[in-house]
């Protein structure tokens, strides 16, 4: 997959280059790529922002460096591809694990990276003429700019991809994301020494017996999600909770 980040704040993204995303770069599996939208200014003091028309507090992103940023971005695809355009927005729709497993299947994303009071809107509209173009909010609260909600989002796409996660997270993934723990959040998780001030590991898990062991799993996360997520257990009925009773 090749990513594209536009943004004010390249910078912003180094840690892209750690950890499990840094490795898929450095083996080819990841294709990210930052562009400085200053680059696409020609005034002395790289201007990217104006008064709003209309009034009203804070800047707005000038249209110009931006067309010229997303010309010059998106028309460099082989053999002509065209990617969809990710716009970080609070008034997006909600960036969630589905939508994160969709845009998985892309070839090619490219986030533009707003600050500010956003985006003067005939960017996206002009760029909707030649590519998809998605706005995404990655939660019901107000960030400073884009940058936040790209790494996170960059972030959940990437470990879907395959190769991406070692061998042992990825069977984790899949246990979480089908199956009877589908949906539901993840209960605790342990590891040695058996105990740790005076704190002993549920023994089912040191029990060796594996129905037992998924058992417990299952009930730790319907209680989780009950207590912290009512509202994704509205998800199942009853014959579906019966169902899983049988599955695990
Ligand atoms: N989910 C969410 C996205 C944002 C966001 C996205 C872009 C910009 C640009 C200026 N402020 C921004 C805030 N806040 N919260």
């Amino acid at each position: 997959m090749r990513i594209d980040i536009i943004t004010i704040f390249p910078e912003y993204f180094s840690p892209l280059e750690l950890s499990l995303i840094g490795k898929a770069r450095a083996s080819g599996l990841l294709d990210i790529r930052l562009h400085d939208l200053r680059s696409w200014t020609h005034d002395r003091h790289n201007t990217v922002d104006d008064t709003p028309y209309g009034g009203g507090p804070g800047m707005v992103m000038k249209p110009e460096p931006w067309g010229e940023a997303l010309d010059a971005v998106t028309g460099g695809g082989e053999e002509g591809a065209t990617p969809r355009l990710i716009v970080p927005a609070p008034s997006g729709l909600p960036f969630t694990q589905q939508r994160a497993d969709r845009l998985a299947a892309e070839p090619w994303l490219v986030f533009a990276c707003g600050r500010y009071e956003g985006i003067d809107s005939r960017v996206a509209e002009d760029a909707a003429g030649r590519m998809p173009v998605e706005h995404l909010s990655i939660g019901d609260y107000v960030l400073a700019g884009g940058e936040s909600a790209t790494l996170v989002m960059v972030e959940t796409v990437s470990r879907l991809l395959p190769g991406v996660l070692g061998n042992a997270e990825s069977a984790v993934q899949d246990s979480f994301a089908t199956g009877a723990m589908a949906h539901l959040l993840e209960g605790p998780v342990y590891t040695k020494p058996p105990v740790w001030r005076d704190r002993e590991v549920p023994p089912v898990l040191l029990s060796g017996n594996h129905g037992a062991v998924d058992r417990w799993r299952r009930d730790q996360a319907l209680r989780a999600t009950a207590r912290n997520r009512p509202e994704l257990l509205d998800r199942f009925t009853d014959d579906d909770l019966d169902r899983r009773d049988q599955e695990v």
